[in-house]
């Protein structure tokens, strides 16, 4: 088994580590209800992005998110093999052999929202990008590999692990983004493994970044936040291997030193 050991990184400038919000999933093993998060999320976000991980179950509504939130310098909402239910972005469920998980979309889509408003740093991945589509207005082709014109983006669970994650397309920023120049090149290497996608965007997001189809696969949100970024790939999976993905954390975790602080600098005044 590799070395899956989390290693912490010093905090910056004698201010306290960032807290980041991580809202976990539903999982049922041998009946019983589990709440989980997949620890090659939360390696990189210590790691890289040098923060603290609150993982946040979703099993219990909204009532208590703004307490949540009042602790948090940031929001991370991770992937998950669920899809979200259709019905929340206007559509039959086109998907009904594939998982569903009501409670984390009940509980994200909130929490997405209030974020935004309290203007905390939010990344999101693969579902956690659709996610953040849906929370403002967008939807979702439910069925990407059946749509013509596009590839089809889903790994092959019969696969090991290794080769699921391995980079399977190109995917370019677009032109004179700050996300084409933190990557520093005209097209990146990703993996893929979904089956979704961004049809319609949501209020007030942009696309950053696109797969050699066309289909979106990173976006902001310059209007609406300081710092919202998602994307579709896995920057998470063996991130410390990655230079891209470690750049993609290091700019998560700076816009949530940043909130630390403005925060630490307004306790002052
Ligand atoms: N169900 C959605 C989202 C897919 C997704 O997040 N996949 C990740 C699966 C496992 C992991 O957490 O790495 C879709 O199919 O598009």
């Amino acid at each position: 088994m590799s070395d899956n050991k989390i290693r912490s990184t010093p905090s910056k400038n004698n201010l306290r580590k960032p807290v980041v919000l991580m809202s976990m999933g539903a999982q049922e093993r041998k009946g019983h209800d589990y709440q989980v998060m997949t620890h090659k999320y939360i390696q990189p976000l210590v790691e890289f992005s040098g923060c603290v991980p609150v993982l946040v179950p979703t099993c219990c509504g909204i009532e208590d998110l703004e307490q949540y939130l009042d602790m948090a310098d940031g929001v991370y909402l991770t992937g998950a093999g669920s899809n979200i239910d259709p019905a929340l972005y206007g559509q039959e469920n086109e998907t009904p052999n594939k998982g569903q998980d009501r409670d984390r979309d009940l509980f994200d889509l909130p929490l997405i929202r209030a974020a935004i408003a309290r203007g905390l740093p939010i990344f999101g991945i693969c579902r956690g990008m659709q996610e953040i589509n849906v929370a403002l207005g967008g939807d979702i082709y439910q069925k990407v590999y059946a749509e013509p014109g596009f590839n089809d983006h889903r790994e092959n669970p019969d696969d090991p692990v290794e080769v699921q994650y391995a980079a399977s397309h190109s995917v370019r920023p677009v032109a004179g983004s700050w996300f084409a120049e933190l990557m520093g090149k005209d097209e990146i290497q990703v993996n893929s493994l979904h089956g979704q996608a961004i049809r319609n965007l949501g209020k007030g997001l942009e696309v950053l970044a696109t797969a050699e189809d066309g289909l979106i696969e990173a976006i902001h949100a310059p209007s609406l936040s300081p710092f919202l970024f998602a994307v579709q790939w896995h920057p998470e999976w063996q991130a410390a291997k990655n230079p891209d993905s470690v750049k993609i954390f290091q700019a998560f975790g700076d816009a949530c030193h940043r909130r630390v602080a403005s925060r630490s600098s307004r306790q002052a005044a």
